[in-house]
């Protein structure tokens, strides 16, 4: 058992560094550095941490997370730009998907990163030429490969079946034969930290066969993700002093400690660090190297990803969830939505004196941007921040600012939320400090819904509106009362501004308020609309009544498609009233 005390500082044995100067790695000791540091030499030296990205193997070992082929490759040449050293595509041995993939990365062109092959050491019994598995590790025609071989005696005995002696073999052999067949070789030892518990003189030996054999790293597996970050700073260090092999590390996040741990390996020595985009992977997820990579860069001083591809952070995790069809969680550190959003009133107050007072870093650092909500929790400086967002000249000291912000906490109270409906907030922002000027007003609406026997029910929406003095009313039909409402509105303000036709709804959330009055109770319909599919924007609606709820969150987005567009409402010619079929009274 590992005795339970945390070690802090680990010597920094002779590694790879960095520097920016000629733009090369370099193999120094730690004396050198410290003397180049302390001198005038080269200050862009840093000690280099190499990324080997296992998304696309590891990754997709995760439940729900399925690639094909152009997935993989388009994923591929996104880590190359980011600026990863290996890239794990899969296993040749698997399936034929993996190793069309591996095919067909060699036309990639990839500036930086390697291609790497995934597969475990021989099967027990047949010799490294004849297994199926490695030949096709060859097949692939990667230059570098991960394998995988038994640290944990109880594996060999239970998941292999075989002796202690014949799994060193297996190690050794495989190791041996991709080195003659002139591949750079990633030694994956799995379970090494639970099989160093265990039984550590055989774990140490299996990679003692590793590194004999020729291995030109090892990477120490925390398999089932059980471990902790002083037991991995431990025992790392214990391998760093057993082999003279380069050290990698593999964490996986059963006990929600991946990325702990594996800065914790580094800091015991390790200079590879394997994880995945986002943290995908079998169970629980590997080390997520989103958040690897910039601690290691921005707070502990190792080079990984050149600076200025630090900052496609945030894109690169963004586009991984979009190919993967996974919706990015808000709360995903460094790069979600929410990272750098600041909601509390105090809080916006003092990032508004220096960003420093609440950020742990600079959100462009890794592509990210600040954010202030707005809502019940908010101060005048919330509105502060929102207003020179938005252009908009507000003084903290005039009586406006508290009224709006007391508005937004009313209306907060009555169920509305601005935080997700950015556009309201804007209107009632505008409307607060006298920038707002109505298009249309609203004379009235009515739905109607009619079911007749077997026949499909009917819904139709009459809605009359006020152009500058013009009664516009138009009828329009939908699937449902809110889609016949939206079609009405459009038909009466496309006769002003064609153009709105291009808009359209891309969500539309109802959230009950009051569970315990049932269907009396009180409802927030959220809207998302965009013009062109990439800008969108969000409107809120509150009523005891749905339809009422979703029509003014309807009407917020139409006014808000329409800001500033009041000067190019013109009079309607009859003609075109009676072409449009409009009712004009
Ligand atoms: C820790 C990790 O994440 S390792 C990676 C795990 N990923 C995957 O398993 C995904 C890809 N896997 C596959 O496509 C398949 O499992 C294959 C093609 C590799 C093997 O399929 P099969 O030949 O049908 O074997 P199966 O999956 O049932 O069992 C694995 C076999 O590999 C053996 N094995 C496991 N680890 C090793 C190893 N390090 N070295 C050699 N053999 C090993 C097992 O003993 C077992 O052999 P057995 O059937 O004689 O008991
Ligand atoms: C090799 C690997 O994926 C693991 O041990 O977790």
């Amino acid at each position: 058992m590992i005795a339970k005390k945390v070690m802090y500082s680990y010597p920094v044995y002779d590694m790879i560094y960095f520097t920016e100067k000629n733009n090369e790695f370099r193999k120094w000791s730690r004396k050198y550095r410290e003397r180049l540091n302390d001198g005038e030499d080269d200050k862009t030296l840093k000690a280099q941490v190499f990324i080997y990205d296992t998304t696309l193997r590891d990754g997709t070992q995760g439940e729900g997370v399925s690639l094909s082929v152009d997935d993989k490759l388009k994923i591929a040449k996104k880590l190359d730009q980011l600026g990863v050293h290996y890239i794990e595509g899969g296993w040749p041995g698997s399936n034929p998907k993996d190793m069309e993939f591996f095919l067909r990365a060699k036309e990639l062109n990839l500036k930086h990163a390697k291609i790497t092959a995934f597969g475990s050491t021989r099967r027990f019994g047949v010799t490294a030429e004849a297994d199926a598995n490695l030949n096709m590790i060859i097949e692939s025609e990667v230059e570098a490969v991960a394998i995988f071989g038994k640290s944990w005696d109880f594996h060999v005995t239970e998941a292999l079946g075989t002796t202690l002696e014949e799994n060193l073999n297996m190690i050794y052999e495989s190791v041996r034969f991709l080195k003659e067949k002139g591949l750079e070789v990633i030694y994956d030892a799995e379970h090494f930290f639970d099989g160093y518990k265990h039984n550590t003189e055989y774990a140490l030996e299996t990679v003692r066969r590793a590194s004999e054999a020729g291995a030109d790293w090892i990477a120490l597996c925390d398999t089932n993700g059980g471990s902790l970050p002083y037991e991995i700073s431990e025992i790392v260090a214990r391998v760093r002093e057993a082999v003279p092999t380069p050290i990698g590390i593999h964490c996986h996040n059963d006990s929600e400690l991946a990325v702990a741990n594996s800065l914790a390996a580094v800091m015991a020595g390790a200079t590879q660090v394997q994880g995945t985009m986002n943290g995908f992977g079998e169970r629980c997820g590997n080390a997520n190297l989103i958040s690897v990579i910039p601690n290691l860069q921005l707070k502990m001083g190792y080079a990984c990803v050149p600076d200025e591809q630090l900052k496609q952070l945030t894109n690169t995790s963004r586009y991984v969830y979009e190919i993967a069809n996974i919706s990015p969680p808000n709360v995903q550190a460094f790069v979600g939505q929410s990272a750098f959003a600041h909601k509390g009133g105090m809080h916006v107050s003092a990032i508004l004196k220096s960003a420093d007072t609440y950020e742990h870093i600079k959100p462009e650092a890794v592509g990210n941007t600040r954010r202030v909500l707005v809502s019940e929790l908010s101060g005048q400086s919330n509105l502060l921040f929102k207003a020179q967002e938005l252009n908009l000249e507000l003084d903290k000291n005039k009586p406006e600012g508290r009224a709006i912000i007391q508005q937004v906490k009313e209306l907060e109270h009555q169920g509305y939320q601005y935080e997700g409906a950015e556009a309201s907030f804007e209107l009632l922002v505008r409307k607060g400090l006298g920038d707002y000027e109505e298009v249309f007003t609203v004379e009235s609406f009515k739905v109607l819904m009619e079911k007749v026997g077997e026949r499909e029910v009917m819904t139709e929406a009459t809605v009359k509106i006020n152009v500058n003095g013009q009664i516009i009313h138009t009828v329009a039909e939908g699937n449902g009362p809110v889609n016949a409402l939206d079609n009405a509105l459009r038909k009466a303000i496309e006769t002003f501004f064609p153009n709105i036709k291009e808009m359209y709804l891309t969500d539309y959330k109802v959230r009950v308020l009051s569970e315990q009055d049932a269907t009396a109770s009180k409802v927030r319909v959220l809207v998302e609309s965009t013009r062109d599919g990439r800008d969108s924007w969000s409107t809120v609606g509150v009523s005891a009544n749905v339809i009422e709820a979703s029509w003014e969150a309807l009407l917020d987005s139409m006014r808000y498609a329409l800001l500033g567009r009041h000067d190019e409402v013109e009079d309607l010619q009859p003609e075109e009233t009676e072409r449009q079929g409009i009712l004009n009274h």
